[in-house]
Parts: structure tokens; C-alpha cells; sequence
């Protein structure tokens, strides 16, 4: 193979997941990027691309329209997108990602770091590595949920209907409580939500079920990705709605809760505080560094 035909080293880009949540992390400090949705979704392809759940490009709050408003609290804007392109508000199991890859490209210090996203700045806490290297767990505030109503919203997968909870984490969830995980399908297509026009922009949507006290499990179809292993603000939509059903809104109790939420790719744990401010604690794992073929590249940039 001739030199000419190797890969010519491009685009440096990353892989990392959070409960195999998992993601392309594309750098990008000083906004000279454009990466439109064809291209995102091209970086996203498990076939044709690197493969992700969606893209975070970590850029200057400072140099990107979208987040330069928040640069005088935060240095670095995490933006996200879906791996269909799509834009979203938030992305939790990303937004730990991106706090460990701050700190380990060495662009933040260990310890508390204010990232801006779209839905505003929020708080990341780095842990210290375990002694066996195994990356410390990542805490993030993820501010207040928001349940705006209506009541009456239902979720169906085939014959099965759900009522379900609006709850808003900055981005969109419907949850269900079903008896069994398996009643939600295959989760290919997106589950129907009603009444029509409750969610103009998309949902995520998650069904759940009880695996002991404070300790539920859910399954989660996902605005823009499909079904994923794991969904960090969908896992603390779970949370408050399971709190609320459990009578134990820190709100009325005056008492912090923990909840553990098992997904299909690990654990998390989600934290709701009196003065309602949800902290979700888990994994983020940085598991490898490659550039773009600059010829692939050039096709895909669109
Ligand atoms: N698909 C979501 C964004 C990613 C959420 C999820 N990956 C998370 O960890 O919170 C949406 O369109 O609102």
C-alpha cells in the first residue's frame, strides 16, 4: 500500500459513553467547525462513520453564538446533538463525558467545573481515578425538573397504553410505569404519545419498572437516537416521577432522596434535593483518540 493511499490523518476526534450512553467528541475550541446534521449523523453511523449515540463538540462558550451569553460562567460550551443531526437541549450521560474529557485533554482541573450548555450553566463534579485507574464517577447538578402538565398524557407501544408523566430536564420526557420492560417493545419506532401535539419538538420516552425500594430499572427511546443503553436526563425524569408517585418529593419532606436508576448500560444514581435541584451521579469513560480520514471527511462535511 502506497504512502499516498494511507488514511491521511485529519480531524482529530474522541469516543467516549457514560453507561454506554456513547458519543463522538469532536474538538473544536475556537469554533472553526461547521458541522451541519448530514455531517453529524455521517460521524454517528455505527456502519459508515465512527458510530455514536451523538456528537459533542467542545468549543469556547466564548466562540460559539449559541453559548457566548454564558461565557463569562463558563469557559467550555458542550454542544450536542442527536445522532439523526437533530439538536437537543441537554444531554446528561453527555455532559458527564464531556466534563471527563475536559479533564483528562487536561483543558479543567479535577474537582467542580461550570460547562454551558443549551439549556444553561450546570455544575460537574470530577472525581479523583480509584487507585486500580478505573475513572472517578462524575457528578452533575442538573438544576430543577420541570413537570409542566397537562395531565392525560398516555404512551402506546402496539395494543398497550400508558399514562405517563411530562416531565422536562431541560429537554423532553414522557414516563411510563409498566409491569414488565419487555411491554415496550422492540423500541425501533418511536412509542405513540397522545393527546396529538403534546410534544410538538419530540420526546424521549421511558417506561419503567420497580426493582426494590428507591431502585427502579427503565428502558428509553430516545428523541433523535432511537433506543439507547442509557438516557442521564431521562434517568432523572424517571427519578422525580417515581419520587412524586412515592410520596417522597424532598419538596414536602424537607428531605434530600436518592434514587437508583438501573439502565441497560449500568447504573446511575439521581439525587433530589429540598430546594428541588436533581444530581445524577455515574460513569464517563474516554475510550479512544483517532483522526478523520481527510478524504472522508471532505464528503461528509455537509
Ligand atoms: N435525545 C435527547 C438528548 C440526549 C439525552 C440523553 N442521551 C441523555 O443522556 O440525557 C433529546 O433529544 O432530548
Amino acid at each position: 500500500m502506497s504512502a499516498s493511499s494511507l488514511p491521511q490523518a485529519g480531524l482529530p476526534f474522541f469516543k467516549g459513553h457514560g453507561t454506554q450512553n456513547d458519543f463522538v467528541i469532536v474538538p473544536d475550541p475556537d469554533g472553526a467547525l461547521e458541522i451541519g446534521p448530514a455531517a453529524v449523523a455521517a460521524l454517528c453511523d455505527r456502519r459508515a462513520g465512527i458510530g455514536g449515540d451523538g456528537l459533542l463538540r467542545v468549543v469556547r462558550a466564548a466562540a460559539d453564538p449559541a453559548a457566548a451569553h454564558l461565557a463569562d460562567r463558563a469557559e467550555w460550551f458542550m454542544d450536542y446533538r442527536n445522532s439523526d443531526g437533530s439538536i437537543a437541549e441537554m444531554c446528561g450521560n453527555g455532559l458527564r463525558v464531556f466534563a471527563r474529557f475536559l479533564v483528562e485533554a487536561g483543558l479543567a482541573k479535577p474537582g467542580e467545573l461550570a460547562i454551558a450548555t443549551r439549556s444553561g450553566v450546570l455544575t460537574a463534579k470530577v472525581a479523583e481515578d480509584a487507585t486500580d485507574g478505573t475513572p472517578g464517577e462524575v457528578t452533575i447538578d442538573m438544576g430543577k425538573a420541570r413537570l409542566p402538565g397537562p395531565d392525560g398524557i398516555e404512551v402506546a407501544v402496539g395494543e398497550r397504553r400508558w399514562p405517563a408523566l411530562n416531565v422536562n430536564m431541560g429537554n423532553p420526557h414522557a414516563v411510563a410505569f409498566v409491569e414488565s420492560l419487555d411491554h415496550a417493545g422492540d423500541l425501533f419506532r418511536a412509542p405513540l404519545t397522545s393527546p396529538e401535539g403534546a410534544y410538538p419538538e419530540g420526546v424521549n420516552v421511558e417506561f419503567v419498572v420497580d426493582r426494590g425500594p428507591r431502585h427502579v430499572a427503565m428502558r428509553v427511546h430516545e428523541r433523535g437516537s432511537g433506543e439507547t443503553r442509557s438516557c442521564g436526563t431521562g434517568a432523572c425524569a424517571v427519578a422525580v416521577a417515581a419520587i412524586r408517585r412515592d410520596g417522597a418529593d424532598p419538596a414536602v419532606t424537607g428531605e434530600a432522596v436518592a434514587y437508583t436508576v438501573d439502565v441497560l448500560g449500568g447504573r446511575l444514581v439521581i439525587t433530589e434535593h429540598p430546594d428541588g435541584r436533581v444530581e445524577m451521579t455515574g460513569p464517563a469513560v474516554i475510550v479512544a483518540e483517532g483522526r478523520l480520514d481527510e478524504r472522508w471527511w471532505a464528503l461528509h462535511q455537509g
